[in-house]
C-alpha cells in the first residue's frame, strides 16, 4: 500500500494525534472483521461520496484488507464488476495517478461485492446477510465480534423498510465486542412531524448510540476547527458576543443549479436542502457555550441548548428567491413556488447573544461557490482614527474552497503619511500547510462511524429543536403564503436580500476584497 508507512502504524497514529481523551470518547476496540454496506450503491451519491470517501481510507491504511469487505446492495441487477466499473471512474488516483495507486485501486475494487434485492422484502437481506456471514467465516471472526456498518445511500423514504429488514436478516450479535451502526443520510424529514414519525420509527429499531445521522458540514475542516478556535485562544474568548460582534452571516453559494437533481429539489428547497441542517449546524458551533468536556453528549448537549433558544422566525426578515430558468426543468413542476435562494434572520435569546442577528444565506446559480461564516464587530467607541471609513473588523471563516481563517483590521498605511488603510491577518491553509491534503468530509465521518464517535453526528433532540425553529416558515412557503422573487442565474441573488442585510445591520465595506493568497 502506498501510505509511505505501514497500514496500521498510520490507523493508530490517526487515534493518538486525536485531541480527545480516549475516556472521553469511551472508544471501544477498532479491530475485527468489518462489514461495510452501502445501500443505494446505484445511486449518485454512493459514486460521487461514499466509494470515493471509502478508497482514500483504505489507501491511507484505514480500513485493513485482512479485515474489511465492502457489499453494494440495491434493486438494480448488477455484478460485482458492474459496479466496480461504475465507480472506478470516482476514485481518484492522486497526485499523477502513479501505478502504485493504480494497484491500490485494484485492491480496493476487489474488496466490493454486489447483491441485488429490494429494500422490503427478505430474500435480499437474508442473502445479503448470507454474504456478510460468508466473509466474516472466511476472515475467522468469532462470534459477535465482527462490525457491521450499514449506509444508507439512499432516500430517506425507503430508511423504515430497510431498516425493519437491516434489524430483522443482518444484525450482528453484540453480546461481544461487535456492533451493528446504520448510517442515515439527510433530510431527515420534510418538518417538524414527519422527522418526528421517522425519528420514532428508527427508535423502536436502534438504540440512539447505534444511529448516525450524518451532515457533511460536520466533517468539514473549519468547520472541525471551530470549537478549538473559538475554546483555545484567549483572544476570542472576551469578544466573542452581544457587546462586541454586531452581526453573524453564515453563507453558502453555489454557481450552478439544481442539475440532474430538480425532482429531490423541488420537494425540498434550499432551507430543507442547506439551512434547516448545514448552516444550522454552523451556526450551532459558532453561538454555543463551552460543553464540560469533549465527550459528543456535553457538545450535543450545547448545542441542543443553542437552538432551543433560537426565537420564532419572523417572515418580514426573510428573503426568498427562485432563478429563472429553474422549472424549465422538465422534472420541476411548472408553478414551483420552491426557493432555490433564502436568506433567513435568527435572533438567539440568551444572555450572550440578545440582539445579534445571525443571518443564513444560501443560494443556487449565483456568481460564485462558496461558504464562509462572517463575524463582523461593532464600530470602535471614541474613535479617533476614522475607522469607520475603512469598515468595520470581521473575523472570516472561509470553509470553501481556499480554506482559510483572516481578520480583517485597519492598520497604518504603510508609509510617510499617517493615514489608515483596512488589510488582514491571513491564515491561508493551502499557504500554511502546503503538505497537508484535507480530508475530505465524508472521509471523516465515516471512519468516526467506525470508530464509534458521534461528536459530529445529529442526535435526535438536536433535530427536533432543528426542525421546531424551520417548520412553521417552511409550512408558510409550502401553502404559497410566502412567493420567491426571481433572479437572474449568475447575480448575488435578489436585490432585497442585500436591503434586509443591511436592515439587520450589517455594514459592506466597499472597495475591499480579500484574495486568497497563491504559492
Ligand atoms: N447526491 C448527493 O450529492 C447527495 C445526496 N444526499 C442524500 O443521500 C441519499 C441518496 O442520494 P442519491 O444517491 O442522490 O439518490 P439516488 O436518487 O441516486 O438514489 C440512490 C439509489 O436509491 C434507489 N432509489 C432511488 N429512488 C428510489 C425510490 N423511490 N424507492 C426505492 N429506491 C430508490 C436507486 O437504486 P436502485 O433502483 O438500484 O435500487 C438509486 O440508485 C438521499 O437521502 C439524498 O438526499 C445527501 C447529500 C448529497
Ligand atoms: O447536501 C448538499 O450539499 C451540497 C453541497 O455540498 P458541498 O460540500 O459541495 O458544499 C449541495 O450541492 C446539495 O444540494 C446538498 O444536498
Amino acid at each position: 500500500m502506498s501510505t509511505g508507512s505501514s497500514p496500521s502504524s498510520r490507523r493508530n497514529s490517526f487515534r493518538s494525534e486525536s485531541f480527545s481523551d480516549e475516556k472521553d470518547l469511551e472508544l471501544p476496540p477498532e479491530y475485527g472483521c468489518l462489514s461495510i454496506v452501502v445501500l443505494g450503491a446505484s445511486g449518485d451519491l454512493a459514486k460521487k461520496k461514499t466509494f470515493p470517501a471509502l478508497f482514500n481510507l483504505f489507501r491511507q491504511g484505514f480500513l485493513q484488507p485482512n479485515e474489511v469487505h465492502i457489499f453494494g446492495y440495491a434493486r438494480s441487477k448488477l455484478s460485482d464488476d458492474d459496479l466496480r466499473e461504475r465507480i472506478r471512474g470516482y476514485l481518484s488516483l492522486g497526485k499523477g495517478g502513479s501505478s502504485e495507486h493504480a494497484e491500490d485501486l485494484s485492491k480496493f475494487l476487489q474488496l466490493i461485492k454486489y447483491v441485488s434485492g429490494s429494500y422490503d422484502s427478505e430474500d435480499g437481506f437474508l442473502l445479503l446477510n448470507k454474504e456478510i456471514s460468508e466473509h466474516e467465516i472466511a476472515k475467522n471472526s468469532q462470534p459477535g465480534s465482527s462490525r457491521r456498518l450499514f449506509y444508507l445511500a439512499l432516500p430517506p423514504s425507503v430508511y423504515p423498510s430497510v431498516c425493519k429488514m437491516i434489524r430483522k436478516y443482518c444484525m450482528n450479535q453484540y453480546d461481544l465486542t461487535g456492533w451493528t451502526r446504520i448510517v442515515v443520510e439527510k433530510p431527515f424529514g420534510k418538518d417538524l412531524n414527519s422527522a418526528e414519525e421517522l425519528s420514532a420509527q428508527l427508535g423502536e429499531l436502534f438504540d440512539e448510540q447505534q444511529l448516525y445521522r450524518i451532515d457533511h458540514y460536520l466533517g468539514k475542516e473549519l468547520v472541525q476547527n471551530l470549537l478549538v478556535v473559538r475554546f483555545a485562544n484567549r483572544f476570542f474568548m472576551p469578544l466573542w458576543n452581544r457587546d462586541n460582534i454586531a452581526n453573524v452571516q453564515i453563507v453558502f453559494r453555489e454557481d450552478f443549479g439544481t442539475e440532474g437533481r430538480g425532482g429531490y429539489f423541488d420537494e425540498y428547497g434550499i432551507i430543507r436542502d442547506i439551512i434547516q441542517n448545514h448552516l444550522l449546524q454552523v451556526l450551532c458551533l459558532v453561538a454555543m457555550e463551552k460543553p464540560v468536556s469533549l465527550k459528543p453528549e456535553h457538545i450535543r448537549d450545547e448545542k441542543v441548548k443553542v437552538l432551543q433558544s433560537v426565537l420564532p422566525i419572523h417572515n418580514e426578515e426573510v428573503v426568498l428567491g427562485q432563478y429563472e430558468g429553474y422549472k424549465d426543468d422538465p422534472t420541476v413542476s411548472k408553478d414551483s413556488n420552491t426557493p432555490t435562494f433564502a436568506t433567513v434572520i435568527l435572533r438567539i435569546h440568551n444572555e450572550r447573544w440578545e440582539g445579534v442577528p445571525f443571518i443564513l444565506k444560501a443560494g443556487k446559480a449565483l456568481n460564485s461557490r462558496k461558504a464562509e461564516i462572517r463575524v463582523q464587530f461593532k464600530d470602535v467607541p471614541g474613535d479617533i482614527f476614522r475607522c469607520k471609513k475603512q469598515g468595520r473588523n470581521e473575523f472570516v471563516i472561509r470553509l470553501q474552497p481556499s480554506e482559510a481563517m483572516y481578520m480583517k483590521l485597519t492598520v497604518k498605511k504603510p508609509g510617510l503619511e499617517m493615514s489608515t488603510i483596512q488589510s488582514e491577518l491571513d491564515l491561508s491553509y493551502g499557504l500554511r500547510y502546503q503538505d497537508v491534503v484535507i480530508p475530505e468530509a465524508y472521509e471523516r465521518l465515516i471512519l468516526d462511524t467506525i470508530r464509534g464517535d458521534q461528536q459530529h453526528f445529529v442526535r435526535r433532540d438536536e433535530l427536533k429543536a432543528a426542525w421546531e425553529i424551520f417548520t412553521p416558515l417552511l409550512h408558510d412557503i409550502d401553502d404559497g403564503k410566502l412567493k420567491p422573487l426571481s433572479y437572474k442565474p449568475g447575480s448575488r441573488g435578489p436585490a432585497e436580500a442585500d436591503e434586509l442585510l443591511s436592515k439587520a445591520g450589517y455594514v459592506q465595506t466597499h472597495g475591499y476584497i480579500w484574495i486568497p493568497p497563491t504559492l
